[in-house]
């Protein structure tokens, strides 16, 4: 089982992802796109990485915003594979958004 990062693990990594924050256990971002239809195409993108990965965002969908909750549940809260999926779902945003 992967093991959680500790609080000033959590931290560093947060300094490196500023539209991240730390939520009851998960690593959180929202964003709004310009319109449903690119918010769709981003959660599609996640899913693919999701599924190469093997590891996998809680996702609201609210019209054409998106807020993503990454944590691993299997470990009860935010290990290096969040970290990892928090990244990758920057590149998609910065991609598409
Ligand atoms: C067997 C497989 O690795 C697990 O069920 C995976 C799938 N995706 C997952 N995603 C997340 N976010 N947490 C998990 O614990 C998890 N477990």
């Amino acid at each position: 089982m992967a093991e959680l990062l500790t609080d000033d693990q959590v931290t560093a990594a947060l300094s490196t992802l500023p539209d991240w924050s730390a939520r009851d256990g998960a690593l959180v971002r929202s964003a709004e796109l310009p319109s449903f239809a690119q918010a769709i195409q981003v959660v599609n993108r996640v899913a693919e990485i999701a599924e190469n990965d093997d590891h996998h965002p809680d996702i609201d969908i609210r019209w054409r915003t998106l807020t993503f909750r990454c944590r691993t549940h299997s470990s009860g809260g935010i290990t290096a594979l969040d970290v990892s999926l928090a990244e990758e779902i920057d590149g998609v945003l910065d991609a598409l958004a």
